[in-house]
């Protein structure tokens, strides 16, 4: 009987041959993730389960990066990222991403952002292996080939001191995308078409498993987008299976050995759902729910007060380049905030062009606020001087992943969420904008 990518990579983790969905087992975990707002809870749960002078199972098996409230005045915000660097010191964590001088992000070249794309960038996402993280867009790396998940503080803290977690093994839910791309749909268009068909608790506890011709050519940031959201439809984790493109971008960041692992053409799947996405069309989900999914066009007469490009799922360096795509030769009729994931991918704006011109040229030239400082941001709010935050009850496109009430700020405040393309169309005419006007 066949086993699926994550059952296979479940049954080597814990030291079978074959696991089963519904089945608890204790997994062995390759790589633990934790950041500032959750590592404080984290290393408060480790302490007092295993004691004050504990050590962490493996120094270099746990990766520390402070990105949510970096930027802020915020006492208890800036307290918590002490706490990771009083941590990191007394347990030599050999990968802490640290910021020390918060007025110039640009002299702490160890600082890189939101923790999910700099785990990709500094090659700790790798296929067949199981990642931990207290964040629930940790299954952001199942676009690797690997079982990742998000954890609570205290199956963290409990990993911190053991090195193991008792999981149970998900079912498969596979979604075959097949079909030519249009160019003006990218895989956040994806994501949300099959939230809005399957609801935010269509994939509780399950892995949503991506394959078809369409995930095949896409780029491993475009596969990242698509694992990011599996958490919004209730998803335990996402996986794609690792083909070159994923070997290149790994082999290029890493050479720490992997091995990867594929869902036999015999395997049972939960449920199994197909699109042709060369009939779909630019989708937003409306407030206050990813799931609340409308066409681009249905929503022309809705007035926008900001555009926000940025987020684990949305400021990655192709995100910016797709929303330079659209921005080029145009003005914003809203605040546009430029929100980078990490330096790195700060860096790309300067460096990286669209027709001649640096993708921050365009940026500039269109009226967008100059590139803030990479991290978490306004994603999800945070303390009141954070950039980019909906102080007001206001209308903001977003290309961030979830639009709860209060999500970026303001409990009225209303959050369309949207790809880039989407995003940029809709800054220039201050409306909600399906991204063919102007592609
Ligand atoms: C702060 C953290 C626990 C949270 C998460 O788990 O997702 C955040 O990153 C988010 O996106 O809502």
């Amino acid at each position: 009987m066949g086993m699926t990518l994550v059952e296979k990579i479940l049954a080597k983790a814990s030291g079978r041959s074959v696991v089963e969905p519904g089945e608890n087992i204790w997994v062995n975990v390759d790589l633990l993730m934790t950041h500032d707002v959750c590592g404080p809870g984290t290393i408060g749960v480790f302490k007092r389960e295993f004691g004050a002078d504990a050590k962490v199972w493996d120094p270099e098996k746990i990766v520390l990066i402070p990105d949510h409230y970096i930027f802020t005045a915020d006492a208890r915000a800036n307290r918590n990222v002490d706490i990771l660097r009083d941590f990191a010191k007394e347990q030599s964590i050999k990968y802490f991403y640290d910021i020390t001088d918060l007025s110039n992000f640009k002299a702490n070249p160890d600082y890189k952002g939101v923790c999910h794309v700099a785990l990709a960038q500094e090659g700790h996402t790798r296929p067949g292996e199981v990642l931990f993280g207290t964040d629930s867009h940790t299954c952001n790396a199942g676009a690797f080939g690997q079982f990742a998940t998000g954890i609570g503080n205290t199956d963290a803290g409990f990993i911190m001191g053991t090195g193991k977690l008792l999981i149970k093994v998900p079912a498969t839910m596979r979604f075959v995308l097949n079909g030519e791309m249009p160019p003006y749909l990218l895989a956040k268009d994806l994501i949300l078409q099959i939230i809005g068909d399957i609801s935010v608790s269509g994939a509780t506890y399950r892995t949503m498993e991506f394959t078809g011709e369409a995930v095949e050519r896409m780029t491993m940031e475009e596969r990242m987008t698509l694992c990011n959201m599996v958490i919004e439809a209730g998803g335990k984790n996402g996986t794609i299976a690792p083909d070159e493109t994923t070997f290149e971008y790994v082999r290029a960041r890493t050479d720490k050995p992997f091995e990867a692992v594929y869902t036999d053409s015999d395997a049972k799947f939960y449920s199994e759902h197909h699109y042709d996405v060369s009939k779909l069309e630019p989708v937003v989900a409306q407030p206050h729910s990813p799931d609340n999914r409308a066409t681009a066009r249905e929503c022309s007469d809705v007035k926008i007060n900001r555009a926000y490009i940025g987020s684990c799922t949305g400021g990655k360096t192709e995100d910016f380049f797709h929303a330079a795509q659209v921005l080029k030769g145009h003005k914003v009729k809203v605040p546009t905030y430029i929100v980078p994931a990490t330096q790195k991918v700060y860096e790309d704006l300067f460096k990286i062009k669209y027709q001649e011109q640096t993708l921050s040229e365009i940026f500039l030239e269109a009226g967008c606020i100059e590139p803030a400082a990479p991290s978490c941001a306004a994603c999800l709010g945070g303390p009141k001087d954070t950039f980019g935050r909906m102080n007001e009850p206001e209308i903001c496109v977003s290309t961030t992943n979830r639009n709860f009430p209060g999500r970026m700020g303001h409990k009225e405040a209303g959050i369309y969420l949207a790809s880039p393309f989407t995003a940029a169309a809709s800054a220039i005419t201050g409306y909600v904008t399906d991204p063919r006007e102007f592609l």
